[in-house]
């Protein structure tokens, strides 16, 4: 059982600061690092897989810092986002060739049971350039696997999956991470995340802004003020009404018409809104969230 611990890592490019003063520790199970496009993710794991080397702060796996150390390399497997796998070797070739750069004493058998625990075996013998994205996704999986690491980093692996695919991935992420591997993933679509991760850690702008389980996030989420469009038969009274509730922060007239409501409190306004408007016989033409995006919900929780 392995733990990644990140204390006050900073990682800064000239001028521009990607990673700022981030706390964390990945534990043993699978970790979802949520965050939107630019969010600090790629270079959060760079730093983990010992790739870069921190600006500030230190990157430790079990105590012993990530960069620079091959001991280290050893307990780690990274699955990146880019392509950097080689377009003209075959698969197995290409999986074959990282089970004997670490020395693994029978890099054959390892490939093969790498490249079986991801569906791989049978287009093997294919050159890489001839893969779909999803193919070229999991021969990369299987090279990070080939030499059975206590700790798997993957940068945004579902992209360009199709929904089989992902599944199939999804339940080999749960899989590894009831095994007792320390799993963590990066994405930035939250239904992803929350399908297979036992703990997801939220960064913006690359600071640290939230950290918990589905359940945690999700509320942190429904708990911030939201703002709607309200039409109804008479949004006057409505406005009246509503802004005597305490869930209701703000009420104004739309010069389009209908009303814009901030609400404080989600659960609360989704029963008050009907019950007022039934009992002032006002009829709902239109109820819309005007800042659903996961953008949105980012920059709350970062500025809270
Ligand atoms: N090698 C580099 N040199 C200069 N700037 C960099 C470098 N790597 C990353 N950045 C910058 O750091 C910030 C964070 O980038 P990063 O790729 O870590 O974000 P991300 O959350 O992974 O985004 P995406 O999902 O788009 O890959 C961005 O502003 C990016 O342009």
């Amino acid at each position: 059982m392995s733990t990644l611990a990140l204390h006050q890592v900073s990682r800064w490019f000239g001028d521009l600061v990607a990673v700022n003063d981030v706390t964390m520790d990945i534990g043993p199970g699978v970790t979802g690092l949520l965050g939107p496009n630019g969010a600090g993710k790629s270079t959060l794991i760079a730093l983990m897989s010992g790739f870069l080397s921190p600006s500030a702060g230190s990157v430790t796996l079990d105590g012993e810092p990530t960069w620079r150390n091959p001991g280290v390399y050893r307990h780690l497997g990274l699955v990146p986002e880019r392509e950097s796998v080689m377009e003209h070797l075959t698969g197995r070739a290409f999986v074959r060739a990282n089970a004997e750069l670490h020395g693994l004493p029978d890099p054959g058998a390892a490939a093969e049971r790498a490249m079986e625990l991801v569906e791989m075996n049978d287009p093997a013998s294919r050159v890489i350039r001839t893969y779909s994205k999803g193919m070229r996704q999991r021969i990369k999986m299987a090279s990070a696997l080939v030499h059975e690491p206590a700790v798997l980093l993957l940068d945004e692996p579902f992209n360009g999956m199709d929904p089989r695919q992902r599944m199939h991935l999804m339940e080999l992420l749960r899989q590894m991470g009831s095994d007792g591997r320390t799993v963590l993933f990066s994405s930035h679509i939250l239904e992803e995340v929350e399908q297979v991760a036992r703990q997801i850690e939220v960064v913006v702008a690359g600071r640290h802004a939230a950290s918990g389980d589905f359940g945690a996030i999700r509320r942190l989420m429904t708990d911030r003020p939201n703002h709607y469009v309200v039409r109804s038969s008479d949004d006057r009274r409505l406005a009246a009404a509503l802004v005597a509730d305490p869930c209701v922060r703000g009420v104004s007239l739309r010069p389009t018409g209908g009303l814009e409501v901030e609400a404080t409190d989600f659960g609360r306004f989704t029963h008050v809104l009907p019950r007022v408007s039934r009992d002032l016989d006002v009829r709902l033409v239109e109820v819309s969230p005007t800042d659903e995006s996961l953008e949105s919900v980012f920059s709350y929780l970062v500025s809270s």
